[in-house]
């Protein structure tokens, strides 16, 4: 097992990633006071790794309260948000009852706005069984439910006390959703980590046959990254923003198309070949690494043009973005590849021409 720390003072906390994690009661006990712990997950993850994680807690004394949610992106909603907190009052959980979460970035985004929320805030667990979830959502803090206008518009920051990253789930793990959680092991490359994209380059067919020690090295150095952002700027005021690449078309994508149809994942491949069009198109990056940053994706088996929604379509749902400030959009960019930028200059028709390069074509999934 390594062990990670994301540095925020009082609120640091360590990311453990290894395999067989969830059978360690040795790693839960330091943050678990109370008698009972509420799990919330979904009914896919349940039958796979509730009874495991319910028996490690009784290991240590604690009862599991469990909350199993219906399953799926389109679930990420107001509805959904209060069945949990029906079922933290029914069993009179206390704010200081810890929630943790089992599952994808779906469970993790929705258990830790629940978590902020009930009570003003009780204690948070992160336990990732996803790709994505282990190299990123499960890491800085950030949760939020769907609205239907847009991704995450509803949320709040909040950090987990401890992440328990079990490579071991992964063994269950769609093929689909393995690719998905690339797209954003791929980011931390392309805006930060030229080394890492190199790497990835040469290993990414072991990945994506599951190869232990290459999926544990790339989620130990994902989670780097990600913990170094996190701590310069944990509530995205500059550099974190270099996160969302790809992330306004892609959560365009999602919201066009319907929650779920286009995995998160899926959305923000393509959103980050449309940046690097636009990226190529500003002068920045090479045409030639635009074809390397494409031949990855594909390799990795995700898609690298976007949903035909039309470009006033994209461009409505862009607007809603988090990022834009005082009305204007702001993109996360190339430079090359390990350097992104955060930019207001792209101009409307750039913007529009990079979208319908990209998203004419039989962009699907
Ligand atoms: N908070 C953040 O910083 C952050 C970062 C990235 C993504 N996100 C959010 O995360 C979500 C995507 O997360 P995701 O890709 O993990 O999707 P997900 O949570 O929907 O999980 C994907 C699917 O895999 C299933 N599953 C989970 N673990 C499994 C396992 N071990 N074996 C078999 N099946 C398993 C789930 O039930 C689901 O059907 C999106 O809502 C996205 O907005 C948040
Ligand atoms: O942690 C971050 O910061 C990210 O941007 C990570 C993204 O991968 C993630 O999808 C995030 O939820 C998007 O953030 P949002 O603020 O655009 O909703
Ligand atoms: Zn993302």
């Amino acid at each position: 097992m390594q062990t990670l720390n994301v540095s925020l003072a009082e609120r640091s906390y360590p990311i453990h990633i290894g395999c067989s994690l969830l059978a360690n009661p040795e790693l839960l006990l330091p943050y678990l006071k109370q008698k009972k712990a509420v799990v919330v997950t979904n009914s896919t993850v349940a039958p796979l790794y509730l009874d495991l994680l319910r028996s490690t807690l009784e290991k240590i004394g604690i009862s599991a309260i469990p909350v199993v949610l219906p399953d799926g992106e389109q679930y990420k909603t107001w509805e959904t948000l209060n069945l949990i907190f029906d079922a933290l009052l029914g069993a009179h959980c206390e704010r200081s009852t810890p929630l943790l979460a089992l599952g994808g970035g779906v469970i993790g985004d929705m258990g830790g706005f629940a978590a902020s929320c009930y009570q003003r805030g009780m204690p948070f667990i992160q336990v990732p069984t996803t790709l994505l979830s282990l190299v990123d959502s499960s890491v800085g803090g950030k949760t939020a439910i769907n609205h239907p206008l847009g991704k995450n518009m509803i949320g709040a920051f909040y950090q987990p006390r401890l992440v328990l990253a079990d490579i071991s789930t992964l063994d269950t793990l769609p093929d689909r959703e393995l690719k998905a959680g690339l797209a954003e092991v791929i980011k931390y490359g392309l805006i930060r980590d030229l080394e890492f994209f190199c790497w990835l380059e040469a290993n990414i067919e072991k990945l994506l046959a599951r190869d232990k020690e290459a999926l544990a090295y790339a989620v130990h150095r994902s989670c780097t990254n990600k913990a170094e952002v996190v701590a310069a700027d944990e509530r995205e005021t500059g550099e974190r923003a270099l996160l969302n690449l790809g992330h306004t078309f892609g959560h365009a994508i999602e919201t066009g198309m319907g929650y779920g149809e286009w995995l998160h994942g899926e959305a923000v491949s393509a959103g980050t070949l449309i940046a690097a069009e636009l990226s190529c198109r500003m002068g920045w990056l090479a045409a030639g690494d635009v074809l390397r940053i494409e031949s990855l994706f594909l390799r990795a088996g995700l898609p690298v043009h976007g949903a035909p929604l039309g470009v006033e379509r994209y461009l409505e749902l862009m607007s809603h973005d988090k990022k834009v400030e005082d009305g204007r959009l702001r993109l996360v960019l190339l430079k090359r590849i390990g350097e992104a930028v955060l930019s207001d200059q792209a101009g409307d028709a750039m913007v529009r021409q990079s979208i319908e390069v990209r998203c004419t074509q039989t962009g699907s999934v």
